[in-house]
C-alpha cells in the first residue's frame, strides 16, 4: 500500500487518484482527490485517427459499410499526453497519486498476439481491416449476430435470455465470427481477442486481466461459463476453440487491483512505477459510482454519442430487449442491467452538421454558439406537438429493445413549412421516447426503476434534459461532473488502491450529483403521451414486422454497394 493511504485505510488529505475515460472520439484524464472527490485537474486528447470508416490510414481501399475501426496508438497517446497534462493542471505531485483507473467504450475489441501486440501493428497485417480494433459501433457483423441468435434460439441456449433474447452485432462473438469468416488468416494469427478495456490495463501493468463486466455484457459469460464448444462448432467448425484459445481467462471483479504500473507506462504518464492500476471497466458502468447510483433501482443514463442505461437490482429477471445482465457487472454482488441506444448525440450531430442551412451556421458563429445550442434555443419555446413530427431514433440501428442494426432512422409528418429546429427537436424527442420504451420494458418485466439520473456530455444541454423530463414524466438527477466517466474510473482506482473499502463507500465519498433536479412540466408531460403513442405505433410497425421496408432498403443498399465494388474485397463486407 502506498504512503498516501495509511494503515487504517484512511486516505491522507492530499492523496489523489487518476481516472482515464477512453471515449469514441477522445480520451479524457482527470485528477481527483480521494477524500472528497474534488476534481483538481483534467485534460483531453482527441484521437488522431478518430473513427476509421472510409479507409485504413495507410491505404485508400474503401472499407465496407457499417465498418468502424480505431487505432491503438491513439489510445496510448492519451496516456502520454492527457494524463501528464491533467496532473500538471491539478498542481498535484506524482507522489500524491495512489492509483489509476480506466474505462473504455464497449464492445470495442481487438485481436492481439500472446504478448498483447495489436495485430494491426504487425507490418504484414497492417493493411488488413480485420487486424484493427473494432469500435463498439462497428455494425458490419449483423449477419453473424443473426446467425448466433437463430442458433442459440434453436438450441435453447439459456444465456440468450440474459441478453434480452438477442445478441447485438456490437458484441464480441459476432465481431469475432465476422473476422473468421472474412479473414481467416487474421483470425488465426490472433492469440487473444480482447476488449480494449482490458487491453489498456495490459498496456499499463504488463499483464493480461479480464473484467467481469465486459465478459458478462459483451462476452456471453453467464453463471460462470462461456458458450460451449459445441455451440461454437455448430456456428462454424473453425470457431469451436474461440473461447478456449482466445478468450478464456480468470475474471476480475470491478474495483480490484489489476497490477502495478510498468516502467514503460510510468515513463509515458509521469507516474510512479508500481502504482496500483484498477481492473478495466466500461465507460457507462464505471459512472454509476460518480452518479451515486450503485443502489438498487437507480437507473443511470450516460448520454453522449450514444446512451447506455445501467442499473443495479436485487431482482433477477429477463427483460425483453435489454442489452445484458451480469452479476457484479456494475458493482460486486448486485445484478447489473444494461440497456442502450446506439445513436443519440450522433444523431443530433448528423443533423446539425449536414442538414442545417448556411444561415444557421453563420448565426451560430456570430453569436459564439454551437449549431446544437442554436437549434436547441430555437426549438425550446415551441408547444409540444406543434411541429407535427415524430421520428424513430434508429440512425445507428437499435440496441434496445429491438436489437437490430439493420434498422434505420425514420421521420414522419414533414411539410414544406417544417423548419430545421423542428426536425432537431423531433430527433431529440425520438431519443427520449426510445428511453421511455426501455424504462417501460424494465417495469413490465418486474424490475422497478426508482429514479433516473443523467450523466455524460448531454448534461450540458438544458433543452435536451427538459425534453427527457417531460417525456419520461420524472425528475432527472444530474451528475455534477463534465468528466463523469473519468471520475468513475478515479473512484474505482481509489478502491483498487485500498483508499476506500468498496465501491459503494467510495461513491458516497467521491460521487458528484447536482442538488437540483430537472422537473417535468405536467401539461407538457401529458401532451407527450399522445406523441409517444404515435412513436410506439411507428416503432412496432417498422421494427416488429408491420413493414420490412427498412430491412429491405438496407439489403438493397448493401447489394448495390457490393456491385459497385465497395465491400467486395477480402476483409470487408
Ligand atoms: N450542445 C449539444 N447538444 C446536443 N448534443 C451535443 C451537443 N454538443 C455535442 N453534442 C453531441 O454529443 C456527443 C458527444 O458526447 P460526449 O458525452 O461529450 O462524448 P462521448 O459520447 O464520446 O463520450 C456527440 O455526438 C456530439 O455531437
Ligand atoms: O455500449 C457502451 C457501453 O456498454 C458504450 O461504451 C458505447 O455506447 C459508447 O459510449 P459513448 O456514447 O461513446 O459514451
Amino acid at each position: 500500500m502506498r504512503e498516501n493511504v495509511n494503515a487504517n485505510n484512511k486516505p491522507s488529505p492530499d492523496a489523489v487518484v487518476i481516472g482515464v475515460d477512453f471515449g469514441t472520439l477522445s480520451g479524457r484524464a482527470v485528477v481527483v482527490r480521494v477524500a472528497d472527490g474534488a476534481e483538481l485537474g483534467s485534460a483531453a486528447h482527441t484521437y488522431r485517427h478518430g473513427v476509421i470508416t472510409e479507409h485504413l490510414p495507410a491505404s485508400s481501399g474503401p472499407l465496407a459499410p457499417e465498418t468502424a475501426l480505431q487505432c491503438p496508438e491513439d489510445y496510448r497517446e492519451v496516456l502520454r499526453t492527457a494524463v501528464p497534462e491533467a496532473l500538471r493542471a491539478s498542481g498535484a505531485d506524482p507522489g500524491q497519486v495512489v492509483g489509476i483507473g480506466t474505462d473504455f467504450t464497449s464492445c470495442t475489441v481487438l485481436p492481439v498476439t500472446a504478448d498483447g501486440t495489436p495485430l494491426c501493428e504487425l507490418p504484414d497485417l497492417a493493411g488488413r481491416p480485420h487486424a484493427w480494433p473494432k469500435l463498439w459501433r462497428h455494425h458490419a457483423a449483423q449477419p453473424e449476430a443473426d446467425e448466433i441468435n437463430a442458433l442459440a434460439e434453436k438450441r435453447g441456449e439459456t444465456w440468450l435470455a440474459r441478453y434480452g433474447g438477442r445478441i447485438s452485432s456490437e458484441w464480441q462473438f459476432a465481431k469475432a465470427l465476422q473476422v473468421l469468416r472474412e479473414d481467416p488468416e487474421a483470425y488465426a494469427r490472433a492469440d487473444r481477442w480482447i476488449e480494449a478495456a482490458d487491453w489498456i490495463v495490459w498496456e499499463l501493468c504488463g499483464r493480461e486481466t479480464r473484467n467481469v463486466a465486459t465478459a458478462g455484457y459483451k462476452g456471453i459469460h453467464q453463471d460462470g461459463a462461456w458458450p460451449s464448444a459445441e455451440f461454437l462448432a455448430a456456428l462454424d467448425p473453425r470457431f469451436a476453440g474461440f473461447v478456449r484459445d482466445k478468450l478464456a481467462h480468470p475474471l476480475s471483479q470491478l474495483g480490484e487491483r489489476a497490477g502495478g504500473l510498468t516502467a514503460r507506462a510510468a515513463a509515458w504518464t509521469g507516474l510512479p512505477e508500481g502504482l496500483p492500476v484498477a481492473v478495466g471497466n466500461i465507460d457507462a458502468h464505471v459512472t454509476a459510482a460518480t452518479a451515486r447510483t450503485t443502489g438498487n433501482g437507480r437507473m443511470l443514463a450516460i448520454m453522449g454519442t450514444s446512451t447506455c442505461h445501467v442499473m443495479n437490482s436485487d431482482v433477477l429477471a429477463e427483460v425483453p430487449g435489454m442489452c445484458g445482465l451480469a452479476l457484479g457487472g456494475i458493482t460486486p454482488g448486485a445484478w447489473g442491467y444494461e440497456a442502450g441506444q446506439s445513436g443519440v448525440g450522433d444523431i443530433f450531430a448528423w443533423f446539425a452538421d449536414s442538414h442545417v442551412p448556411p444561415a444557421y451556421h453563420e448565426e451560430a458563429r456570430e453569436r459564439g454558439l454551437s449549431v446544437h445550442d442554436l437549434l436547441s434555443e430555437r426549438a425550446s419555446g415551441a408547444p409540444v406537438g406543434g411541429h407535427g413530427l415524430v421520428a424513430l431514433d434508429w440512425h445507428s440501428g437499435n440496441r434496445s429493445v429491438l436489437v437490430d442494426h439493420d434498422l434505420s432512422g425514420v421521420l414522419v409528418g414533414m411539410t414544406l413549412a417544417t423548419r430545421p429546429e423542428e426536425v432537431y427537436r423531433a430527433l431529440v424527442e425520438a431519443t427520449a421516447f426510445g428511453t421511455r420504451t426501455i424504462i417501460g420494458a424494465f417495469e413490465a418485466a418486474g424490475v422497478p426503476v426508482e429514479d433516473f439520473t443523467v450523466g455524460g456530455g448531454m448534461v450540458r444541454n438544458p433543452f435536451v434534459l427538459q425534453v427527457y423530463a417531460d417525456v419520461l414524466d420524472r425528475p432527472i438527477r444530474l451528475v455534477a461532473s463534465e468528466y463523469s466517466c473519468a471520475v468513475g474510473s478515479a473512484i474505482h482506482a481509489a478502491v483498487a488502491a485500498g483508499a476506500h473499502p468498496d465501491i459503494h463507500a467510495a461513491s458516497a465519498a467521491m460521487g458528484r450529483v447536482r442538488e437540483e433536479t430537472v422537473d417535468p412540466d405536467p401539461a407538457r408531460a401529458a401532451a407527450y403521451d399522445d406523441l409517444f403513442e404515435v412513436y410506439t405505433e411507428l416503432h412496432d410497425h417498422f421494427g416488429r414486422g408491420g413493414s420490412q421496408s427498412l430491412r429491405r432498403l438496407r439489403a438493397i443498399r448493401n447489394a448495390t454497394l457490393a456491385t459497385a465494388g465497395n465491400g467486395t474485397e477480402e476483409g470487408t463486407r
